[in-house]
Parts: structure tokens; C-alpha cells; sequence
């Protein structure tokens, strides 16, 4: 069946006659013509509260943003998801993320899926007390104090950013994540740690990943050197996989493999065993309770109409900036140290999700995908990258996300932070102009001329569109509807779209070509040279081995 394009639904035309009417709109302006624009353009939902007023959107684009999502029936598609419908139409498989957090089947048909997500719950929970009571020993009989998680992209990602945002609610055993094949990361672990004492996740959805496997067999080796015998590794070693007869040739046994399933997809599966680590570090119960914020947002996913849907109403303003406003990016700033790693997991979630070009039925797309995300923790920009944000020529959305409280005590740090965010925010909607600077640098003492000349370098435009996301503290309940919400956002960018937001086949190709790469540098001789640089690039590496 053809897919519906983003350019098909009727509203389309009409989203871009609206669109080029406000591209000298002021959003201020909408304030005042919409007392309640507040009110009216804020959503709350699984203890988040989504502030929307600070957009280029007035009310009849709201309404024709709800109609394109009514159109292209969104809730119909959220519903096919979160029942599991195969809509990775590539790997003809459903992507049953939303399962994970389930304490229910949404039909009988997906009861065994969720005894086998259930059962493997209770494993991990087994694993986590096991740990956590120090009841857990390696093979020189010292408890185990530190775990390290190596994976790399969504085995790890998101179990790193789970640990580190909910660091006031970890227990006793610390939890480390190695990622990167450069052997740096892993050095720099294993120099704090004690082989004595240390457990390795070795998390890989295909047990395939080349970087990951190559530190899991360093770790092996370091464990190995420190006098275990190979009898006593599996002291050291889980493993989190799909692929249990890999991880038993690397000698990790069954009962320390914890499974995952093709119907989760690495980048969505921190709710699964992926997440091991990161409940080990906050304990089961406050893993429990991330799962349920996330339940939580699938529930108002699934049951709110569109206008009032959060996914789908940051999924329409996605689309509204890319497709009608040429934006090319999209920023994410959280106003919380432990969130700092956000966008990177957002990274992979929404430019490997929807970084894609052609349609479900392999139709080349008229029009632009997933923009560029990217972002750091608050204040932190505000000292560097910011200042494209205020005056560069790019128009760039921000989502500030705000916690409101902070779990250091230090309220009055914290305020600051908050004032910091706010101002932010309120910056990029007011802006400066020409005359105000001017008269601002009069103030300051300069002459008349000297004003007139550096006004316009202190002018900014404003009228720029950010979304704040505010929450009352960073818990495990509102941190898995954040990332919830996200996951959703994301499915139905991809849906409008137009495309299969569950395949990656975009990064197949390089790990070939990397394979290949590396068999040169090891010394095959192969028949047909690489390009020239290529080639050109190898021999420099080969002269600073000084291997020839
Ligand atoms: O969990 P693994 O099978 O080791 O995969 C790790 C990562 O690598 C791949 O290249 C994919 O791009 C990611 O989606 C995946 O999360």
C-alpha cells in the first residue's frame, strides 16, 4: 500500500498558506490578542506540565496543526503501535517498547510477550537485590562494589542517562558505563577499579557490535590476569542479548544472559534487562517506578484527543518549524546537571529514528526529515552556543526542560539555575531591538554616535520559539514520562512523515566498510585499492606504527 505523505493530507496546503502568513508574526503579539494563551497552550500530563504559548503559532495554526493530525489519523497509529502492529515495515516486526512498562496486556494476543518481559523483570530484580545486599562475590571472594556496563548506542545510552540523572537515588554499588572502542574509555574505568570486585554488563541487543566486543574481551583478559580462572568469569560477566547462543561462545552461560527481544529496538530499550545497570544503581523499586511514569504516558498516548495529546502535539510542532519554517534544528536544554547526557539519547532516539529519506514504500520524500538535535545542561550554553541562538541567522527551537526543585538542598544555587532557564527562554520570545539597545548604551555613558554605531551589534531579533517543559523534581516517575514522551514524539514525526521509524540500515554500511578498513591495517593484501585518500590515510597510519 503507498504511504500517506506529509504533502497528501489536506491540510498540508492550507498549514503552508498559514505558515507564510505569520513569518513576520509576533509572538508577543499573540499574547496580547490571546489572554489566555498561557492557559490555552499549556498540557499536563504523567506529572509533566508542556508550556507551548512561546511559539509562532496562533490559534488558527494550532487548530490546522490538530486537524493534519486528525487527518493523518495519529491516534489510530498510536494505537497500532502500542498494540503491536508490525509497524517496522523493513524487519516486518511491531516495535513493542510501551510493553516493557506494562503492567497489562493491551490485547490477550501480547499476554506471552508480557510473562516473558515480566519473568525476565523478576530476574533483573533478583540481580539488583543480589547486588545491592552484597550477597554477590568475584572469584577471589570480595564482594562485588562496582558494576561497568559496556554498550554502546541504545545499550547505552539510555542506561547512562538513568544513572546519572537519578544520582541522589543511587545505593550502594556504582554503576560505570565504557561505550567507546577507543581503548581510553575503557582504560580509564578499569584504573579506579579493583578486578576483585567489579561485574561487567556486556549489553548488546545482536551481541555483533564490534566496539563492544572488543572491550568485553579486554575486561575479559583483565579479569583473567588478576589470577581468575576461566571457571571463575562467570562471577564477572552478564550478559544483556537476543543473541544467547553468541554470548555463550564469549562463555557467559545462560543463566547470566538476560534476554531481549527483535521487538525492541536498541535505541527504545531502556526499559527492558538493557536497563539492568541503571537499576542496579537506583535499586528495583525506584526502577519500578520509572517504568510506571513512562506507563503513565503511554496511557495519556493513548486515551487524550490530539489537541490536548502531548507526544503528538511536540511532534506537530516539529513538524511545523521543519516543514513549514525550513528549520534545520532543533535544541534541547536541560536545566539540570543530571540530565546533561538528554540530548545525546535524544540524538540516536530522533535522528536515527527519523533520519531517513525515503517513505514506508521506498519513495523518495519531497520534503526534509528529522532536523539536527542537539543541546547541553543549562547554563553551560548560555556561555558559548547561545549567542547563535539569540542572533544567528538560523531559526533553531529550543525545549528548555525545568526541573523545579532540586534534590543537592542547595535551593538557593538552584534558584539561580531556575532564573538562569526562565531568562532563556524569555530572551529568545523578547529579544532587543535596534532603538532599545541604543538607548541602553546611552544610559552606559556612550556618545550619541558611538551608540548609534554599536546598537545594531547588540540588537537581537527575539520572536524566537521555545517550549518549556517543567516538572516538579527529576524522579524516576517523571523521568521515564519524559523519556516516554520523547519515544512518542518521535513516532509520530515518523508517522506524519511518512516513514519506518524502527529501522537503522543507514548504519549497516559503514561497519562493513570498517571491517574491511581494518583487515587492510592489519596486513591483508587485498586486489582492488580504496579510494586515494583512503589508501593515502592507511600508509600514514602504517608509518606511525612504524610497521614498514
Ligand atoms: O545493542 P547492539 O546490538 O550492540 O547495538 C548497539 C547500537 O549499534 C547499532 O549500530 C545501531 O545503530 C544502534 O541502534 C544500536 O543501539
Amino acid at each position: 500500500m503507498p504511504s500517506t505523505l506529509l504533502t497528501d493530507l489536506p491540510a498540508y496546503a492550507e498549514l503552508r498558506a498559514l505558515a507564510d502568513s505569520l513569518k513576520s508574526a509576533s509572538i508577543q503579539e499573540f499574547f496580547s490578542q490571546q489572554p489566555n494563551r498561557v492557559e490555552q497552550f499549556t498540557l499536563e500530563a504523567a506529572g509533566l506540565r508542556l508550556d507551548f504559548s512561546k511559539h509562532l503559532l496562533s490559534a488558527a495554526a494550532h487548530s490546522k496543526l490538530i486537524e493534519l493530525a486528525q487527518q493523518a489519523g495519529l491516534a489510530a497509529r498510536a494505537t497500532a503501535l502500542l498494540q503491536g502492529e508490525a509497524l517496522n515495515n523493513t524487519e516486518q516486526r511491531p516495535a513493542l517498547h510501551s510493553l516493557l512498562r506494562a503492567k497489562q496486556a493491551p490485547l490477550s494476543a501480547l499476554r506471552d510477550k508480557l510473562e516473558q518481559v515480566h519473568s525476565t523483570q523478576q530476574r533483573m530484580r533478583d540481580w539488583c537485590e543480589r547486588l545491592n545486599q552484597g550477597q554477590h562475590q568475584g572469584f577471589s571472594g570480595a564482594v562485588i562494589t562496582d558494576v561497568v556496563n559496556i554498550g554502546i548506542g541504545g545499550s547505552d545510552l539510555g542506561p547512562r542517562l538513568v544513572s546519572d540523572a537519578l544520582r541522589f537515588y543511587h545505593g550502594d554499588i556504582a554503576c560505570h558505563y565504557v561505550a567507546n572502542v577507543d581503548p581510553a574509555d575503557l582504560q580509564s574505568t578499569l584504573l579506579e577499579l579493583s578486578p576483585e570486585s567489579t561485574l561487567f554488563i556486556i549489553c548488546s541487543k545482536s551481541f555483533r557490535t564490534e566496539e563492544t566486543l572488543i572491550n568485553a574481551q579486554v575486561a575479559r583478559q583483565w579479569v583473567l590476569n588478576a589470577g581468575a580462572s576461566e571457571a571463575d568469569l562467570d562471577k564477572h560477566f552478564l550478559a544483556i542479548t537476543s543473541n544467547l547462543e553468541a554470548a555463550a561462545d564469549f562463555g557467559i552461560p545462560d543463566q547470566h544472559c538476560l534476554p531481549l527481544w527483535d521487538w525492541v529496538g536498541g535505541r527504545y530499550s531502556v526499559w527492558s534487562a538493557v536497563g539492568l545497570s541503571c537499576a542496579i544503581a537506583i535499586g528495583w523499586d525506584n526502577f519500578t517506578a520509572f517504568l510506571a511514569g513512562a506507563e503513565r504516558m503511554d496511557e495519556h498516548f493513548q486515551q487524550a484527543p490530539v489537541a490536548q495529546n502531548m507526544p503528538m502535539l511536540l511532534s506537530l510542532l516539529e513538524i511545523w518549524y521543519c516543514n513549514f519554517f525550513a528549520a534545520e534544528n532543533h535544541s534541547v536544554l536541560p536545566y539540570d546537571q543530571g540530565l546533561q547526557r538528554l540530548p545525546s539519547f535524544l540524538q540516536q532516539l530522533t535522528m536515527e529514528s527519523n533520519g531517513k529519506q525515503v517513505a514506508q514504500d521506498g519513495r523518495s520524500l519531497p520534503y526534509h526529515t528529522a532536523p539536527i538535535l542537539w543541546g547541553s545542561a543549562g547554563s553551560m550554553g548560555q556561555h558559548s552556543f547561545h549567542q547563535l541562538l539569540h542572533q544567528g541567522t538560523r531559526l533553531c527551537p529550543v525545549d528548555f526542560i525545568l526541573p523545579l526543585t532540586t534534590h543537592t538542598g542547595m535551593t538557593e544555587q538552584h534558584r539561580f539555575l531556575v532564573a538562569n532557564g526562565l531568562a532563556q527562554s524569555r530572551t529568545l520570545l523578547l529579544g532587543r531591538s535596534a532603538e532599545e539597545a541604543k538607548a541602553a548604551l546611552l544610559k552606559r555613558g556612550l556618545s550619541d554616535s558611538e551608540a548609534e554605531e554599536l546598537a545594531p551589534h547588540l540588537a537581537m531579533p527575539g520572536n524566537r520559539p521555545n517550549t518549556v517543559i517543567s516538572f516538579e523534581a527529576v524522579t524516576p516517575e517523571t523521568l521515564g514520562a519524559l523519556l516516554a514522551l520523547y519515544e512518542h514524539r518521535t513516532f509520530c514525526s515518523g508517522q506524519l512523515w511518512g516513514i519506518n521509524s524502527f529501522d537503522q540500515w543507514g548504519v549497516e554500511l559503514g561497519k562493513d566498510i570498517g571491517m574491511d578498513i581494518l583487515s587492510r591495517l592489519e596486513g591483508e593484501q587485498k586486489a582492488a585499492p580504496l579510494d586515494p585518500a583512503t589508501e593515502q590515510l592507511m600508509l600514514r597510519w602504517r608509518e606511525a606504527q612504524r610497521l614498514d
